[in-house]
């Protein structure tokens, strides 16, 4: 049976922009976007290891809200349960550590970027989600 694993990622939103990360030619699935987060350890809720993630990744000061959207996708060798968390930045400074660039992209043109296969449903969720909110 394929490995399982829960995953937390960041939904950090700045007017109609969402920021999104590239994986860095040292991760798995480099080239790809994404949002930014890790592996959920034991014990830990997803809000508190998307705000450490967030620190350890890109220096980035945080704080986790809810969980907008769920996505389990499973890849050849690993399910991934990716729980998708609104965050804020408390300041507005990060730095790239494992990532190769990262980037402010408009909602309608999320779903343009080449994101990990997990991530996609999340995306249409957040889509979803906004155009409910009105904005
Ligand atoms: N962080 C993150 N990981 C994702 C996303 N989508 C997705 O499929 N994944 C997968 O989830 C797994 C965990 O991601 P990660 O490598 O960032 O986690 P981590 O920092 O805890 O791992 P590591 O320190 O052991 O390398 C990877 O297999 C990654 O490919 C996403 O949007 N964000």
């Amino acid at each position: 049976m394929a490995a399982h694993i829960d995953v937390a990622a960041a939904i950090i939103r700045r007017e109609d922009a969402i920021f999104v990360a590239r994986r860095g030619p040292n991760q798995k699935m480099a080239g790809l976007w994404e949002f930014p987060g890790g592996k959920i350890e034991t014990g830990e809720t997803p809000q508190c290891c998307v705000v450490r993630e967030l620190m350890e990744e890109l220096s980035m000061t945080t704080a986790a809200g809810a969980i907008i959207a769920t996505n389990t996708h499973r890849y050849e060798e690993l399910s991934v349960n990716l729980i998708a968390v609104e965050v804020q930045m408390l300041k507005d400074q990060f730095t790239l550590t494992v990532h190769d660039r990262a980037d402010w992209v408009p909602l309608n043109r999320l779903l343009e970027l080449d994101l990990a296969p997990a991530d996609i449903p999340i995306a249409e969720q957040v889509i979803a989600v906004s155009e409910q909110r009105g904005a």
